[in-house]
């Protein structure tokens, strides 16, 4: 039996666990690792909770560590590394040991070690050189401690790598400082919140890292409170009134108080750190089933060569699904090649596809052109709008991919190339088949797998996209107002993605500087186009559960921002009804669907 090389109880604990999971000290282990899209599925999902350990947590790290050979590392609570920061060199000498993105790093796998140890033993630890497990782990010291969300939920686990010798025993205080920040940003996002409120028992610790912290509502009622806030205040609940704790004079803001034998200062969140913001209100890290479907299908077709044929209506994102399955596909290194075949005329299909020789023809460049298939090699070509390729132009191009081989224009050799071909259309090309407008040899040879990007009102992530776009262009902390939500979500999107960006970069632009972008911020065209009879489904009846256009679909999403809303209003109908902008008795109505009335 190994024995561990301190007898503390927590390591040698750790140490038979590892062995118990059959693990040798003396063999690296083979790295359980996530695949390409489940990673990106998981970034997705935890996106929220990298961006405040980036904001909160790496900011400090960088100013204690920067000159060492460290590195901050964030796992989920499985185990798995989302993302690490720090010295670039020293992240190539972990991922010799598969300290590295996506890798899961829990006891199980990699044996005793600060982030797999801290997640199991669900406190802080520091993993010194020879205690790690495996023996090749020896050369770095680890310490880590898991991250809690407010309602005590293990979110995952930050740790600070670094070189054994460079170690300190103040990384352990530095580690669960940063885990602090990052679970009090956690608290002050919590959905309603208003007012974070400091509490100590002396007047000099009240901004000192270690103090109670209570988050509460714009009425006063507790959300949430630090675990420090918790021994403070002993008994009080999330829902309670501050008032009963704190006095009537709790928030006047900014100024330390004392009430009894508490010293607090209250100050009002900003509105970047208030859920009233559309990514607290709704689940937005959802993402929508079809698209997700497609996504996974695709990566699977691309890994193995197969042509991939990405249908959708104009502007639903066809074009940057294709650049983002590239980029996440083994060719990434390779170039994706656009070829508009709308905009090709049949007599140039063979020069600008093949290239050509120089001074093959009149008007041919003297150096030649290598085409565009060649220029591929290696990576993707992408034959966007081929549904409005020419037939004659078809009959070529569909050679070319039979042959896998090119000949340029005016030359006698014979280049061989390795392509993987996906093809993009808004058009049935089924039915342009049947009218005989596409030849069915080459519809066969480009479908290898169709999916179907699905248009923008049948998305159950519209809420997430507008979120997100709200977020790329807003200029300044700024919340998203629920009717305007709610009129957006009720859009039926006839130009998809495309024209949801154009609005909403216009909105934030003209929206600038004001603490709420809403409905008014909109131009009046846009207003206009936004009201069109054809498009707009009426918020009222949407919520009626009129059959609309949308279907079931509008409807869930629809469903979604109803509860959430009610929910952030605390059960008041006549707030939520005036967000909404519709009578009480509709949400009334709708909040008996629903199960909540
Ligand atoms: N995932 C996305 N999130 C947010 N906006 C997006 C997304 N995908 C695309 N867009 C926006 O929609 C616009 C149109 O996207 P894209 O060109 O990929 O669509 P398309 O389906 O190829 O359109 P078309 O059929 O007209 O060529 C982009 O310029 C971008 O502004």
């Amino acid at each position: 039996m190994t024995i561990a090389p301190q007898t503390e109880a927590w390591l040698s604990d750790s140490w038979s666990r590892s062995q118990g999971a059959g693990l040798s000290e003396t063999r690296l282990p083979q790295a359980v690792r996530l695949e390409s899209d489940a990673l990106a599925e998981r970034h997705e999902l935890y996106r929220k909770l990298i961006a405040l350990v980036e904001q909160h947590a790496l900011p400090l790290f960088h100013q204690l560590m920067a000159h060492t050979q460290s590195r901050l590392i964030l796992s989920d609570n499985e185990g798995y590394v989302l993302r690490h920061w720090g010295v670039a060199q020293y992240s190539s000498k972990l991922a010799n040991v598969a300290l590295d993105i996506g890798v899961n790093w829990h006891e199980q796998h990699r044996g005793t070690n600060a982030i797999g140890t801290a997640l199991t033993s669900k406190q802080a630890v520091s993993v010194i050189g020879d205690q790690h497990f495996i023996r090749q782990h020896r050369f770095m010291s680890c310490t880590a401690t898991p991250i809690f969300s407010p309602t005590g939920e293990m979110l995952g686990a930050i740790d600070i790598t670094s070189e054994q010798q460079r170690h300190s025993q103040q990384t352990l205080l530095l580690i669960a400082s940063l885990a602090q920040q990052v679970e009090t940003a956690l608290l002050c996002h919590l959905p309603g919140s208003h007012y974070r409120i400091d509490l100590a028992e002396q007047a000099s610790l009240i901004a000192s890292g270690w103090q109670g912290i209570v988050v509460a509502n714009a009425e006063g009622k507790i959300l949430g409170c630090n675990p420090m806030a918790h021994k403070l205040l002993q008994s009080a609940k999330v829902g309670d009134d501050i008032r009963q704790y704190l006095g009537q004079q709790w928030h006047r803001p900014e100024q330390l108080l004392q009430h009894q034998s508490l010293h607090l200062k209250t100050q009002e969140l900003v509105p970047s750190s208030r859920s009233h913001l559309v990514s607290q209100q709704i689940g937005v890290r959802f993402r929508d089933p079809q698209l997700e479907r497609a996504w996974q299908q695709a990566n699977k077709v691309v890994k193995r060569n197969i042509p991939l044929l990405v249908c959708g209506e104009t502007g639903v994102g066809k074009e940057q699904f294709i650049k983002k399955l590239h980029h996440q596909s083994s060719r990434s290194q390779h170039p994706l090649v656009a070829v508009n075949c709308a905009a090709l005329p049949s007599e140039l299909v063979e020069s600008e596809l093949f290239g050509y020789q120089g001074g093959a023809f009149t008007g041919a460049s003297r150096s030649g052109y290598l085409g565009k298939i060649r220029q591929a090699d290696g990576g993707f070509l992408f034959l966007d709008e081929v549904g409005e390729m020419p037939l004659a132009a078809q009959a070529r191009l569909l050679r070319v991919l039979q042959e896998r081989e090119v000949v340029p224009v005016g030359s006698n050799h014979t280049f061989n190339v390795d392509i993987q071909v996906i093809a993009a259309t808004h058009m049935d090309l089924a039915s342009l088949v049947e009218k005989g407008l596409f030849r069915q040899d080459l519809y066969y040879r480009l479908n290898g797998l169709q999916v179907e990007l699905p248009p923008l009102r049948d998305r159950l992530d519209k809420a997430r996209i507008i979120d997100k776009l709200h977020k790329r262009y807003r200029v300044a902390p700024q919340a998203l107002c629920a009717e305007l939500l709610a009129r957006l979500l009720c859009y039926a999107w006839p130009g998809n993605l495309r024209q949801l960006d154009n609005v909403m970069q216009v909105a934030c632009l003209l929206a600038e500087g004001d603490e709420v972008l809403a409905w008014h911020h909109l131009p009046d065209h846009m207003q206009q186009q936004l009201r069109v009879a054809d498009h707009l489904l009426p918020i009222e009846s949407v919520l009626e559960e009129s059959q609309s256009k949308a279907g079931q679909s509008l409807n869930a999403t629809i469903n979604a921002n109803v509860a959430a809303l009610y929910q952030e209003c605390q059960g008041n109908v006549s707030l939520c009804a005036k967000r909404l902008g519709i009578s009480r008795n509709a949400l009334y109505r709708k909040l008996k669907v629903l199960g909540l009335k």
